[in-house]
């Protein structure tokens, strides 16, 4: 669909810590430290909701860009949620895009009036009617055209069948994202030259690490059931009806395991159920498509009983993946290894932090209402004791998901390490350029679609400022 992922994700709104963004910096990307990259946040923003506009962070947002955020009103269902963090040593913040940036804090979403701001609604829907704005849709992008080493259009596959050519007069920006940008690069020749000659395409240039270094957030369920309510199940039933709406109230937490530290490690996302949850079934098989069987016990532990569904992500994985070709096929789907726990280090952390979580069911409020831990009864982890940090590696092992935020296939960086350089141009030709989520060097500790924004804001800055065109500063 036109706008991406951003027209089917969740639409949590999250920047980002500070330091992911210095640490871009400090990896020879010149212009990308917080400070840099706070402005084009800003940008893009119209933040709605009052109580931010009015709060102490409120110098850190925007009214005038063309992305709406705001957030639901859950305070009443949720607020025993934070007081029973408060009680387990936690910060409660009332907006994450303060200078605080670990805690528990009321998520922003990105929409507006019960309007998803997906980017095409919220970017391209705006200037439909410019002149110099064509969309093809329904089009597939097959390679990049080059003469020599200069981007001179895009071949591309029509709605039909016919493949035609389509030219740039003065650039070529690819934007299919961290899956299909690298794919993209090497359809035109450009990638690790032996991968290429193995799939039968003419090296252009040799850039090894296109489609290396995919980082993303692994992401393991944790369900907690609570006191009997069978009655709120009907209540569930409602959330499907009105589709302008949540299905459930959402709090989130930003938690860094030595609470000391100033950026978190882990993100806790909770989705409050009612009994009999719908939305619980739909997270467990489609969501994080995770076993029949396992999606089954958690169905059947909170029939009757309200839940909370966790979402437990390792905010900073040391692993990384890989993108690579099936063949030379434009309409064949790459190869993802996702590379999740690759490094033992991170297997360790997101085991420690769903310990450090479900330490909650110990506070006054979570004990007054009965909740405990869904054992989903993993076949794999039945040798080990249940609760133990063995016990939650294991089942971190057996669980894993994506969150669906796959970033740095086609990563900035310095000559001989960066597919592009800081102002996001294929090094070793001319005329081409990537934004999107690929070019990230790093992932952040936060949901991607807030970042993916801001680089195409700053994208366009550069692009602008390239061709010899003032900018807004
Ligand atoms: C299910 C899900 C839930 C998510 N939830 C959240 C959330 O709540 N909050 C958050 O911050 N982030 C979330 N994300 C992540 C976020 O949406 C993405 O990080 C972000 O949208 C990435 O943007 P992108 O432009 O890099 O790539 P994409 O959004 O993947 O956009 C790439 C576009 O290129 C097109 N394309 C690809 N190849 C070609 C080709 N060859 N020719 C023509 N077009 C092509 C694709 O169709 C697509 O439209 C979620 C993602 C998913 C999938």
């Amino acid at each position: 669909m036109l706008g991406g992922s951003s027209g089917a994700n969740y639409m949590i709104y999250v920047r980002g810590s500070r330091e992911d963004y210095d640490d871009w910096a400090n990896q020879g990307n010149e212009g990308w430290n917080w400070d840099n990259v706070l402005h084009y946040f800003k940008k893009s923003e119209r933040m709605i909701d009052p109580a931010i506009l009015n709060g102490e962070t409120a110098q850190n947002h925007n009214t005038n860009g063309y992305l709406g955020v705001t957030r639901p009103d859950w305070k009443e269902k949720t607020e025993p949620l934070y007081e029973a963090f408060k009680e387990n040593g936690h910060r409660i913040l009332s907006d994450i895009h303060g200078d605080q940036q670990v805690g528990y804090y009321y998520p922003t979403f990105t929409f507006d009036n019960h309007i998803r701001q997906s980017t095409a609604n919220a970017f391209l829907s705006p200037i439909r009617d410019r002149p110099n704005l064509f969309v093809l849709k329904n089009t597939l992008a097959r390679k990049v055209i080059f003469d020599d080493k200069k981007a001179i259009g895009v071949e591309v596959l029509l709605p039909g069948g016919k493949v035609s050519e389509v030219f740039a007069n003065k650039e070529v920006i690819l934007s299919a994202g961290t899956i299909n940008s690298p794919q993209l690069l090497m359809l035109s020749g450009i990638g690790p030259a032996a991968h290429l000659e193995e799939n039968n395409i003419d090296v252009l240039l040799a850039s090894p690490n296109v489609g290396e270094n995919l980082q993303d957030h692994a992401c393991v369920l944790l369900i907690v059931a609570g006191k009997r309510n069978i009655v709120s199940a009907v209540q569930n039933l409602a959330g499907f009806v009105h589709l302008d709406s949540f299905p459930s109230p959402v709090v989130a937490g930003h938690v860094a395991l030595d609470r000391k530290q100033t950026y978190p490690d882990y993100q806790a996302v909770l989705f409050v159920e009612p009994a009999a949850s719908l939305t619980a079934s739909i997270i467990c098989a489609t969501v994080v498509g995770l076993e029949y069987s396992i999606c089954n016990e958690i169905s059947y532990a909170i029939q009757d009983r309200e839940s909370l569904i966790v979402a437990m992500t390792l905010l900073k994985p040391d692993s990384k993946g890989k993108i690579e070709l099936k063949n030379k096929d434009p309409l064949e789907k790459v190869k993802i290894y996702s590379g999740f726990y690759s490094n033992k280090n991170d297997l360790e952390q997101h085991a420690r932090s769903v310990e450090d979580f479900s330490t909650i069911v110990n506070t006054t409020y979570f004990k007054s209402v009965g909740s405990e831990l869904v054992n989903v009864n993993l076949e794999a982890c039945k040798n080990f004791t249940y609760g133990t940090h063995d016990y939650w590696k294991c089942y971190a092992l057996n669980m894993v998901s994506t969150l669906w935020h796959p970033v740095g296939t086609c990563a900035m960086g310095p000559e001989g390490v960066g597919v592009v350089d800081e102002r996001l141009r294929v090094r070793g030709v001319t005329g081409l350029r990537v934004s999107d989520a690929s070019i990230m060097p790093a992932i952040t500790r936060g949901n991607t679609n807030a970042p993916t924004i801001m680089i195409a804001e700053k994208t366009a800055d550069m692009i602008k400022l390239d061709h010899g065109i003032s900018i807004e500063v």
